[in-house]
């Protein structure tokens, strides 16, 4: 970089931090409640929200409550919400058919919101895993999880999806080849306005415990998923992927998870200047709440501070548990 600062004392850099109007003027980043994705869990029933205990404040909801809460999350300005199905372990099969029942939990859900905010942008999430008897995100065949019988699968769960009314359809599950796979059946199906946000970077990371519990596929899954998911000693391979998701037609690609793998979110936007998602997942939640319940951290401080931090990064927007607790910290 060139040097473009006078010597000390001519530059004195704190000048420009004496107060906050100054501090505001120069500031690079800026964070907005625009900028805010809000992952959600919903579950059978009425009326009921149960508690996850390793995600302390974060419930799972039924349907009516969930409509009640994106109500709420739409007028505190929150753009958009994706939501994460619990299904109930006996519900769960090999063929992992009830992924694209137009009438699962999650497509009900997107109807019933819809039905009320239908401003409110709303995500899904594309992967077997919550309807999987194996807990995994593709079919399972000789303990090989497979990769094209698996996209065939992940196709019609997404024009389920765009057909509830979906606005985004988020791919989380690593296959390859389903970018391009969905973007032509919703092509052929007249979804043509229906966004694909890819889960284009995702390592095969230990920072989702928290969400298999939230999902209920903690006991399911045997294994681990490091046959789809990326190596987190990786960063060059994340950007084939990212290249290779948005040559298949994704309209914007996520990093996944957040706050340890920065490096990785500020070389995607760099590299390809597009839109750029960062998910700070369950297991980063659960750290800093299990910090914030004792008092070892300031929660109002280090929300807004994490949140910033992927702005810096060069990312676009975020998917956080946090969301409306942040939109309104940065409505004070
Ligand atoms: N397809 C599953 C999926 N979609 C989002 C998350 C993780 C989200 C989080 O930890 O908050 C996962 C878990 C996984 O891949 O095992």
């Amino acid at each position: 970089m060139t040097r473009t600062t006078a010597p000390f004392p001519l530059t004195r850099l704190r000048r420009t931090r004496k107060m906050e109007a100054l501090r505001g003027l120069v500031r690079e980043n800026h964070l907005c409640v625009a900028d805010l994705i809000w992952p959600v869990f919903v579950r059978e029933g009425v009326n009921e929200a149960t508690p996850i205990p390793s995600m302390p404040g974060v419930e799972r909801l039924t349907i009516d409550r969930l409509v009640k809460a994106a109500t709420e999350a739409y007028a505190l300005g929150i753009p958009a919400i994706c939501l994460f199905p619990y299904i109930e372990p006996e519900l769960k099969t090999e063929d992992c058919a009830g992924a694209w029942d137009p009438n699962n939990l999650v497509n009900r859900a997107i109807r019933a919101i819809k039905a009320e905010v239908p401003e409110l942008a709303i995500m899904t999430d594309v992967a077997l895993d919550p309807y999987n008897i194996n807990g995994h995100d593709g079919y399972v065949v000789n303990g090989e999880i497979v990769n094209d019988m698996t996209v065939e699968a992940l196709v019609k769960m997404s024009v389920a999806q765009a057909e509830a009314g979906a606005d985004i359809i988020g791919p989380s599950d690593m296959m390859d080849g389903r970018i391009g796979m969905i973007r032509q059946a919703l092509e052929a199906e007249g979804f043509d306005k229906v966004s694909i946000m890819s889960y284009a970077a995702k390592y095969a990371s230990g920072f989702y415990g928290p969400f298999r519990d939230a999902v209920g596929a903690s006991g399911a899954l045997k294994g681990d998923k490091k046959t789809y998911q990326m190596d987190p000693a990786n960063t060059d391979e994340a950007l084939r992927l990212v290249e290779r998701d948005l040559l298949e037609g994704a309209d914007m690609v996520m990093v996944k998870p957040g706050m340890p793998y920065l490096d990785v979110c500020t070389r995607v936007q760099e590299r390809f200047h597009v839109p750029t998602f960062a998910y700070q997942v369950s297991g980063e939640y659960a750290m800093l709440a299990a910090a914030f319940q004792n008092g070892w951290l300031d929660r109002e401080k280090i929300v807004l501070e994490s949140l910033m931090c992927f702005k810096r990064a060069g990312c676009n927007g975020i998917l956080t548990y946090f969301a409306p607790e942040a939109a309104k910290l940065l409505a004070k």
